[in-house]
């Protein structure tokens, strides 16, 4: 089948090179001039494991392309919109111009499709109400609106997008446009219906709610654990140990239970916001008032670690040097979105310290964007002469690193563990002071 994505983003490039990847012939659609060139080489504008092969193999074998002209999406059947839903400045709200710039760019160029019902399918996270707007909007083109939320984790978005827990369909209220639009998504989507992946049909309002609740269920479990490293902070308990007692429970889980400097990214923190700022125009505010709890826990996280830091360096940032390993939001990403580390890396060094970072994927991009910013290479080049390192993403290459080795390189060999990402005893015996967070 002939499909566009428009929007070629963290979520759209790889949506449509794994459509491409089940044999579709796909066309990515993006304004970004750059991002389009490069995505056309079959090269990935972003760290995300096991993308730029699956990129590189499609395009390569002529399945896979990318334009920056929407004429180019003409005879296409179905058309996926994923493009970006970030927070509005000095609102809580969704920014909604790039969903509604997208459709409208996109009605003209729909019509009656020879191979059965053309089909816009909004992968978009967005505020409830935002599918049956759009819907109305797109009913003169005869196009079936149907929205499928997207689940997929940043640094598992190949395997989430292949292979999902469950895929979601938020259909439309007439009956047989609802079969039209099914059948069609259920034709893009038949290799992974094969694996019998559970598939839900639903109305649009549930489907916007679905992809919400979910985020704001895994920030819940997030702040939850957070606020017990507090209590165990002021205990002296060891939030690790908590998070794992409790999560042998069937009921509650292990996942999503890592106490640590907390979540940030492009998709939990402004969807929790944009959730609570529609529950209010919605006038059910109250429904959603814990989740300004969850914020505010979110919040005090990244305060406790400059805190800490502080507290480790003598009560100044003042003339210390400051090796922070990690500046995207989470590992095997090189995204910087509403970056806890990031975050808590400028504090710090607006307060004084001298700081350099380094992050595996992320770095490159860092001293691009942020040239003022200073970037090494490495994990033992960022430490050399360092008063106090801070890990606060957990890549692999910092929770692997040798506490012998890097003792070796920093003048004072204090280590805050913002992930709780190490072994504290092994830390310790190479002779570093070691702070966890909620551990004693
Ligand atoms: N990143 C994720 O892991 C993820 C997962 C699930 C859902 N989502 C949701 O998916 C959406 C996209 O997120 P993202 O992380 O990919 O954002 P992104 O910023 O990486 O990508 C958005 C892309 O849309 C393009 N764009 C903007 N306006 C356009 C237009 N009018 N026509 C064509 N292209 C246009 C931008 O140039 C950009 O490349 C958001 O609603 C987000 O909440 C993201
Ligand atoms: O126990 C945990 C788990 C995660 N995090 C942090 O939470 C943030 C988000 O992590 P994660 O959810 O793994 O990454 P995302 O790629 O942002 O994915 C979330 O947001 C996407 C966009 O909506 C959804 O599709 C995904 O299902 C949802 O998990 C990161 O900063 C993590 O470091 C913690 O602090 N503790």
């Amino acid at each position: 089948m002939k499909i566009s994505v428009i929007g070629c983003g963290y979520l759209g490039a790889v949506h449509a090179a794994c459509m491409a990847e089940l044999g579709h012939e796909v066309v990515g659609v993006d304004v970004d001039a750059q991002k389009v060139a490069l995505l056309a080489s079959g090269r990935a504008p972003f760290h995300e494991p096991g993308f730029e092969e699956i990129l590189s193999r499609n395009v390569e074998a002529g399945r896979l392309t990318f334009s920056t002209d929407f004429a180019d999406l003409a005879g296409a059947q179905v058309h996926f919109i994923g493009v970006g839903t970030p927070q509005l400045d000095g609102s809580y709200a969704a920014d909604l111009t790039y969903v509604d710039a997208a459709v409208t760019t996109l009605a003209p160029h729909l019509g009656e499709h020879p191979d059965g019902p053309t089909l816009v399918v909004g992968k978009s996270t967005v505020p409830v109400g935002t599918a049956a707007r759009l819907a109305e909007q797109l009913a003169p083109t005869g196009a079936t609106l149907v929205w499928n939320p997207e689940f997929l984790r940043e640094g598992f978005a190949v395997q989430d997008t292949i292979s999902p827990d469950r895929i979601v369909y938020g259909l439309p209220g007439d009956a047989d446009l609802a079969e039209r639009g099914r059948a069609t998504l259920d034709a893009v989507y038949a290799d992974l219906l094969a694996q019998d992946i559970p598939r839900l049909l639903t109305d649009y309002a549930t489907a916007e709610l679905v992809k919400v609740a979910a985020n704001s269920f895994l920030a819940t479990k997030i702040s939850f654990i957070n606020a017990m490293a507090e209590l165990c902070e002021a205990t002296g308990a060891d939030v690790t140990a908590l998070a794992e007692a409790i999560g042998h429970d069937d009921r509650i889980g292990k996942k999503f239970l890592r106490a640590g400097i907390g979540f940030g990214g492009g998709c939990l923190p402004k969807d929790i916001r944009a959730f609570m700022h529609r529950a209010g125009e919605l006038g059910v505010d109250q429904a959603l008032t814990f989740l300004r709890e969850v914020d505010s826990i979110n919040d005090r996280r990244r305060d406790h670690v400059v805190n800490l830091a502080r507290h480790a360096l003598g009560g100044t940032f003042e003339g210390k040097k400051v090796a922070v390993l990690g500046a995207a939001f989470k590992p095997d990403s090189d995204d910087m979105r509403n970056s806890p580390a990031l975050d808590i890396a400028a504090r710090i060094e607006s307060q004084g310290a001298d700081v350099v970072i380094t992050d595996p994927a992320a770095g490159p991009r860092l001293r691009e964007e942020r040239p003022y910013v200073t970037v090494a290479d490495d994990a033992h080049t960022a430490a050399a002469g360092a008063d106090l390192v801070l890990l606060l993403t957990e890549w692999k290459q910092f929770r692997e690193l040798d506490p012998a080795a890097l003792r070796e390189v920093v003048a004072r060999p204090y280590l805050i563990d913002g992930r709780n990402a190490l072994d504290p005893a092994a830390w310790r015996a190479a002779g570093w002071t070691y702070a966890g967070i909620g551990r004693p």
